[in-house]
């Protein structure tokens, strides 16, 4: 979707290029992400794809078509671009701000309006609530939404995205990041997205050019590949330590063999049958489940000694969804002092268990193993 043809920028009265002869090929529909040191040339590479700034050498094609000399204002109405403090104009409401570029389309008021409400839906913002807002009544991570809806209005195939939740805290960030993967499911357009933190490159990348100075391409590749087979010690030096660790962010709990061994019984039902049902399976525990099939309590032969099971044994913890990271699971399990995470469905339903064992595994499987979708279910 996307070639870059021995691109080169010097700037005026500097004496190395910015970017050096860089050639690359990113394909339709999927996320490649810029991951480099400060000053790499990553915003000089993004705003040479929309022409923001002319390159000194080589070319640009887009979707097959060479556009190095093509007219900048209508190739930037086929690329959105999403830039870390932009950007909202102040002045404007968050309507007037996610509608310019239809407008300068020439769209009429309805369409407008009924692509302003969609795209706010879209971003988990409530239209009715935010549509008449100015920039300075959001927060930080709901400006960002808004700038993520902007450089969507116009559906352009490509978007450019520069560090677009940098200024962001942690918590906030995952969810952006969450919600970002689940809507480019939806509207799988060409991504260029540039990050300074590799742990979001690997995240969110189909992937991950890792650059060196000058922007000279260290290694471009699958996270899972680039995990598992670094190019050069630059490249395992980007990468930090924990290259296992950092690959349980890479599969999914519901791709890994869950346990679905452990016996279970209703947490209003009969006592007499749980304390069967344990003894039957050889197990330490039995677990508890609502009517609706979502763990409860864990309980041992000692706790249905008793007749009322409702309070009996211990709260479950360690509840993961099948859609999180193997990284999220180890993580509630650590946190919540638990040998074995509980597993369930989008309706909490519980599916089976995952204990330490089978996520070391996972840390040491081929990258094959890998899913390239990583969209959280
Ligand atoms: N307008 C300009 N004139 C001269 N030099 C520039 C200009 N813009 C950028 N540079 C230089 O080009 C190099 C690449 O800058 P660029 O902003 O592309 O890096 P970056 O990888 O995006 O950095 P960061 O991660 O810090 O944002 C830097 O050395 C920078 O100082």
């Amino acid at each position: 979707m996307i070639r870059l043809d021995k691109l080169t920028k010097t700037y005026r009265g500097q004496p190395h290029p910015a970017v050096d002869q860089v050639s690359m090929d990113m394909p339709r529909g999927e996320i490649v992400v810029l991951v480099g040191p400060s000053g790499c040339g990553k915003t000089t590479t993004m705003e040479l794809i929309n022409r923001l700034i002319e390159p000194t050498s080589g070319r640009i094609f887009l979707d097959g078509e060479d556009v190095t000399n093509a007219d900048p204002d209508a190739l930037r109405r086929r690329i959105g671009y999403v830039i870390q403090q932009i950007g909202l104009f102040p002045h404007f409401t968050v309507a007037e701000n996610i509608a310019t570029v239809p407008k300068l389309l020439g769209w009429d008021k309805r369409r407008v309006g009924e692509r302003v409400d969609e795209l706010l839906d879209m971003v988990g913002l409530e239209p009715s609530e935010f549509r008449g807002r100015y920039p300075k009544q959001l927060s930080g991570g709901q400006r960002q939404r808004i700038g993520v809806a902007r450089a969507m209005a116009a559906d352009p195939p490509v978007m450019l995205m520069d560090e677009p939740f940098g200024a962001i805290d942690p918590i906030t960030r995952d969810r952006l990041q969450n919600e970002f993967l689940r809507l480019q499911q939806q509207v799988q357009k060409t991504i260029v997205f540039v990050t300074h933190d590799i742990d979001e490159a690997i995240k969110l990348g189909d992937r991950i050019a890792i650059l060196g100075e000058r922007s000279q391409i260290a290694q471009f590749d699958t996270p899972a590949a680039i995990l598992s087979n670094p190019a050069s010690p630059y490249v395992e030096d980007f990468i930090g330590a924990g290259a296992s660790l950092k690959r349980l962010h890479l599969s999914r709990v519901g791709d890994v063999g869950l346990d679905t061994g452990a016996p279970t019984a209703r947490i209003d039902g009969d006592v007499a049958a749980a304390r069967e049902r344990l003894r039957s399976s050889g197990r330490a525990a039995l677990l508890l489940l609502d009517a609706d099939g979502r763990p409860q309590r864990w309980v041992d032969a000692g706790d249905l000694e008793g007749s009322d099971l409702s309070s009996a044994g211990e709260p479950v913890a360690a509840v993961v969804q099948a859609g999180a990271t193997l990284s999220e699971a180890l993580n509630e399990m650590l946190t919540s002092n638990a040998g074995v995470a509980l597993v369930v469905d989008r309706s909490g339903g519980f599916q089976g268990l995952l204990d330490f064992e089978t996520v070391m595994v996972a840390t040491r499987s081929a990258p094959e193993f890998y899913r390239a979708a990583k969209v959280p279910s």
